[in-house]
């Protein structure tokens, strides 16, 4: 979870920095199970011991802090991160009631999206069939597989798959899950492949897709839509700024999908957020 106490990191580090280097430290970090991850600045570089010293008296049980030097970066969205303090980026991570072991440095994951994947867990119905491609570790695989589905899962990257592969087991919910490794772009052009990896997809189409979509791959909101039933739901996330969104609701429509709700769920770039589109295909 977050660090979201009244004292933040700068707060905290106000007698150690000098007064203008001060604002250049985050206010905030992530803890992924018992890793607290940061991007320090290299400006802050003489400070990095004092930094990493404050984190670990900030929660007891914290085992490493890593620093992440790059963006999110490639297909498989992942970052680059030094090890400041610790061994290993393996961790167990609780969100939501469920389990997830991974290797930070191998895999994507946002902490920050736990109350969003709540959510969308509330919306799903026991007996549905849900697709999940972009599935990642599987933080929104996992809660709609634990209320009775049958989840299809799609992952491209071979380390966030043997994770989700393993998470699934954790949870116990190997009836509920089909994994399939690879590309969900090939995968979902090709009918019949689902099948062939042991999913058997309902005759009318899956009754709901949950699409953490990366940077730029709206355009697969029409293949999935395609896979989806008529009255079945889709959760879609995007990135635009919000200028662009009164646009993007027309371009659903006539696309035959009516926007039942959305929402900002993140900000990731000066004027750009990740947004949030449940739809209903018409
Ligand atoms: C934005 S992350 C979301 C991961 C996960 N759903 C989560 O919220 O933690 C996107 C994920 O999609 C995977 N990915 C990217 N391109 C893909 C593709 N063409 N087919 C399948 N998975 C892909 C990446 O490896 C990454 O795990």
């Amino acid at each position: 979870m977050s660090y979201r106490n009244r004292v933040t990191l700068r707060d905290a580090m106000k007698e150690i920095v000098e007064e203008p280097l001060l604002p250049l430290v985050p206010k905030r970090f992530d803890y992924i199970g018992d890793i607290a991850v940061i991007s320090i600045p290299p400006e802050l570089g003489a400070y990095r011991e004092a930094i990493v010293s404050k984190i670990l008296s900030m929660r007891g049980n914290t085992r490493a802090v890593l620093n992440k030097v790059s963006k999110l970066e490639g297909e498989r969205r992942v970052a680059h991160f030094e090890v400041l303090a610790g061994e290993s980026a393996e961790t167990l991570h609780r969100e939501n009631g469920y389990t997830y072991r991974m290797d930070v440095r191998k895999v994507f994951f946002n902490p920050r999206l736990y109350w969003e994947r709540a959510r969308v867990a509330s919306k799903v119905l026991s007996g549905e069939s849900v697709l999940i491609p972009f599935a990642g570790v599987g933080p929104f695989v996992l809660p709609p597989a634990g209320k009775g589905t049958m989840v299809c899962a799609i992952e491209i990257n071979p380390d966030a798959c043997a994770c989700l592969k393993e998470n699934i087991r954790l949870n116990k919910l190997e009836k509920q899950v089909t994994v399939i490794q690879g590309d969900a772009e090939f995968i979902l052009s090709h009918s019949g492949s689902l099948e062939a990896e042991g999913f058997r997809v309902p005759e009318n189409g899956f009754d709901r897709a949950i699409v953490p979509t990366p940077y730029g791959m709206d355009h697969f909101l029409g293949k999935v839509s395609e896979l989806i039933k008529k009255g079945g739901h889709i959760h879609f996330y995007t990135f635009k700024t919000e200028p662009q969104i009164p646009e993007l609701i027309e371009e659903y429509r006539r696309m035959g999908l009516e926007v039942e709700f959305f929402r900002r769920t993140g900000n990731v770039a000066p004027g750009v957020s990740r947004w949030v589109f449940d739809l209903v295909k018409k």
